[in-house]
């Protein structure tokens, strides 16, 4: 009898690989972002990753990160991918659940987050950390009771091909 494979994905590595799989599709030429949130029995509730809003085309809508005018940046129009993943649940109530994310929340996201009873966020870059936004984000996560930890890097490459 042959036993079973020994190099199968973890749940951390699965579930982070769909974050960053999903952060693939966005369009910013900058920062893709990809998440994936999952109930406490390890089942896959929703994928996002951060884009414009439905109806608003990705290429008529700035890609800019600087601009004297804040209406011709990226900034003022890109729905984050937590959010995104957030609002495309359609199946009830997210309590409990945990989010894999490939970059730590933003405030905003991090609001939505709590109020959407998500209670574990495991992220992988935490590149923006002095930011006000980000100091912001733990401070409420903190007082929240929503746990964060970084994921541990397996170093395992995975190639797919398409
Ligand atoms: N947790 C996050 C943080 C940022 N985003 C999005 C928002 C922008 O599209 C991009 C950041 O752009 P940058 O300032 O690095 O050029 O990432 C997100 O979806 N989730
Ligand atoms: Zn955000």
């Amino acid at each position: 009898m042959s036993s079973k494979r020994a190099d199968y994905l973890t749940w951390d590595e699965y579930f982070m690989g769909i974050a960053m799989l999903s952060g693939m599709r966005s369009k910013d030429p900058s920062t893709q972002v990809g998440c994936c949130i999952v109930s406490q029995d390890n089942k896959i509730l929703s994928m996002g990753y951060n884009g414009l809003p439905n109806g608003c085309s990705d290429d008529e809508y700035p890609w800019e990160r600087d601009g004297e005018d804040p209406l011709e940046t990226k900034y003022v129009y890109t729905v984050h991918s937590e959010l995104n993943a957030i609002l495309n649940y359609g199946g009830g109530s997210l309590k409990g659940s945990k989010i894999y994310v490939s970059l730590f929340p933003c405030n905003e996201c991090a609001k939505a987050i709590i109020q959407a009873g998500i209670k574990e966020v495991i992220y992988e870059s935490d590149k923006y950390e002095d930011t006000a936004s980000v100091i912001a984000s733990k401070r409420m996560m903190d007082s929240a009771g929503v746990r964060y930890h970084k994921y541990r890097r397996t170093d395992r490459e995975i190639k797919i091909k398409l």
